[in-house]
């Protein structure tokens, strides 16, 4: 049977499977309508064909549709038919070419029946999450003008202000419990992409259901369009979003207190993930919501815990104890919202292992941004980076602004992580100095997306810095070939394997706010997920074929902090006392239980 071979369950790491016994009788599905609405829903559309001959009665679907009925398992292999067939005849033709035709076949399907859409990405996450994710999500944004044919998620406007609060009920979800939002002002690497940055909440909000089985009738994806400083996009006449430079100060900041208050008050319990917003505004929405809200900044606090993750592998690879990381030199490339996210939790970090392992405090990072090496002597220097810049009173040597090839030159350091967003700064000649590295394992993290801003290539980082490293990166490479039958492995160093956990675990828990403590659990959670005998080699972070597996645990470490923290007040029927009275074991089962997962469930029809 397809299912019984999936990659999916092959693939995951533990005994438990996050995937309900095949032969469970799915629950009724209420539904509100009936007949043609039925089948233009893809919430309830069953591929037209898939309903069966008592349901089309009970729906008055009966003489809509083509006698035969068509099983779910035939409808999924007739899809994997047309995507592999469409695979095999595009061999050869440009890779963005490639990319978006994949591109749009699942978006086809998402549009028509969003159970079956879920379902084959769920089974093929591997080869789906760099259709629907990063990095081809980024080349939908470019395209997005140009590649649109119907609205998904809710746009709020300039235009809007004074009207969210009845806008937000034009939503027909009567429930919703996860919502990403960006303003398109920084989009990956790409820059302002105005209101083309919609396909970012999509995408991360696909691997919500993939990942972390939110319902999908229960997400929302969210773009507030304040203008674009994209010249490029207001000369452009197919450009959906408001041809006006980017507001700015308090009428900025007005537009998205409104939304949030709108959104608080029809959804009070929703979970808001902000998403490529452009630093200042990333910092100063995290700082102001972050007390009054249930609300968390996925670029500078999901990719800060999976970079930690990443750096205590890192130790651990190097075969040393976790406390050694004080002794290691980390060089972050890169002073933006992600970049200073990383430092701000990795500090902390250091400092507690150190003060529990009785080791003396140093502070093994250095930063720098596109003027160098950032240290206290530098003009202007931006107070959110103020509190990383070195002394050079202790950095001997090194001049503020000093280059990166100069800084790996002089420091020969364990690591460089590079979130830059500029493709190709980790050069040959950067990559040749990390050969000198102190370290027995240098790592490599080239955490730009989407691929062409990466830092550099795994192939180029191999070859250059040598076999012996640990890579990773934020888009997915291939595993490199090292000849004599070697393997370079590549980690996918990226925030998919936090944010849905951390999105999910708030939720299940019913906190009032998403704690630092919460988000430390998740990244503990992640970091010791993998065994020594992986991290030996080099694997960092699970396959993406387990993602269902680690976000539950993660989700169940975010629920026991909120529950340590006294931020839990419950989900649905699972009050706060239930919840302080589940073990480690019973908070994963709790989470993995509540995950959706994609069947046919038989329509019910109330008016
Ligand atoms: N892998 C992940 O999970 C993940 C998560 C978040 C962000 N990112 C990626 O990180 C990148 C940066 O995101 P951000 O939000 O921090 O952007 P940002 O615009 O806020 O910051 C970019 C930083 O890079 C610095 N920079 C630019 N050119 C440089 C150069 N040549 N050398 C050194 N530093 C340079 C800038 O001075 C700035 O400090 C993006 O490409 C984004 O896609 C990846
Ligand atoms: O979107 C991603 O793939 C990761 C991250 O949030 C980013 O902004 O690059
Ligand atoms: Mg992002």
């Amino acid at each position: 049977m397809w299912w019984k071979v999936s990659r999916f369950a092959a693939a995951s790491r533990l005994s438990r499977s996050t995937r309900p016994l095949s032969t469970a009788i799915p629950g009724p599905c209420i539904v509100h309508k009936r007949g043609a609405d039925i089948l233009h829903d893809p919430w309830f559309n069953k591929q037209d064909t898939g309903f069966p001959l008592t349901e089309r009665d009970r729906l008055g679907l009966r003489g809509l549709l083509p006698p035969r009925v068509i099983s779910f398992e035939q409808q999924y292999a007739r899809f994997m038919e047309s995507y592999r067939s469409l695979e095999k005849n595009t061999v050869g033709q440009p890779e963005g070419v490639v990319a978006l035709a994949k591109w749009r076949i699942l978006n086809r399907l998402h549009d028509r029946n969003e159970t079956l859409y879920y379902r084959v990405l769920i089974d093929n996450i591997q080869d789906f999450a760099p259709v629907i994710y990063t990095p081809t999500v980024g080349l939908v944004c470019q395209n997005y003008s140009g590649l649109f044919r119907r609205p998904r998620g809710m746009y709020f406007s300039a235009k809007d202000k004074g009207e969210m609060m009845s806008m937000i009920y034009n939503w027909p979800a009567d429930q919703v419990e996860m919502i990403v939002i960006t303003d398109g002002s920084r989009i990956l690497g790409l820059g302002d992409l105005g209101v083309q940055g919609i396909g970012i909440p999509i995408g991360k909000l696909d691997m919500y259901v993939a990942a972390a089985g939110i319902n999908p009738q229960k997400i929302l994806p969210v773009m507030l369009d304040v203008g674009t400083n994209n010249e490029k996009l207001l000369k452009d006449r197919l450009y959906l979003g408001l041809r006006q430079p980017r507001l700015e100060g308090e009428e900025y900041i007005s537009i998205v207190d409104e939304f949030m208050e709108a959104v608080h008050r029809r959804w009070p319990k929703a979970i808001v993930q902000f998403e490529d917003f452009q630093m200042k505004w990333a910092f100063e929405t995290l700082q102001r919501y972050r007390k009054r809200f249930c609300t968390f900044n996925d670029d500078i606090q999901g990719t800060a815990g999976v970079a930690l993750a990443g750096l205590l592998g890192t130790v651990r690879a190097q075969g040393r104890p976790l406390a050694d990381i004080v002794n290691q030199k980390i060089v972050v490339v890169g002073a933006g919202s992600a970049g200073l996210g990383v430092l701000s939790m990795a500090v902390q970090a250091v400092l507690r292992i150190a003060e529990n392992s009785g080791a003396a405090a140093k502070n093994p990072f250095f930063l720098l941004d596109k003027d160098g090496l950032v240290t206290k002597e530098r003009k202007n220097l931006d107070p959110m980076a103020a509190p990383f810049a070195r002394d050079p009173a202790e950095i001997e040597g090194l001049r503020e602004g000093a280059s990166l090839l100069e800084v790996v030159k002089k420091l020969k350091p364990h690591v460089l992580l590079g979130l830059s967003g500029v493709g190709g700064v980790f050069s040959e000649e950067v990559l040749k100095a990390m050969r000198e590295s102190d370290s027995i394992k240098p790592a490599i993290f080239a955490m730009s997306n989407p691929t062409m801003n990466a830092e550099c290539t795994a192939e180029d980082a191999f070859k250059h810095a040598g076999e012996n490293i640990v890579f990773g990166s934020g888009s997915p490479f291939k595993n490199v070939d090292l000849g004599n039958g070697k393997v370079g492995h590549v980690n996918q160093a990226n925030n998919m394997y936090l944010f849905p956990g951390i999105g999910l675990g708030a939720l299940l828990s019913g906190a009032r706010l998403i704690s630092d403590g919460m988000l430390q659990a998740a990244s503990e959670c992640l970091a010791s997920y993998m065994t020594d005998e992986d991290i030996r080699k080099g694997i960092l972070y699970p396959s993406i074929d387990c993602i269902r597996d680690i976000t539950a645990e993660v989700g169940a470490a975010v629920v026991r902090a909120a529950v340590a923290e006294e931020l839990a007040e419950g989900h649905c029927e699972v009050g706060p006392r239930e919840l302080l009275h589940m073990s480690k074991e019973d908070t994963v089962e709790y989470v993995t239980r509540n995950m959706w997962f994609p069947i046919y469930s038989p329509l019910v029809h109330e008016k």
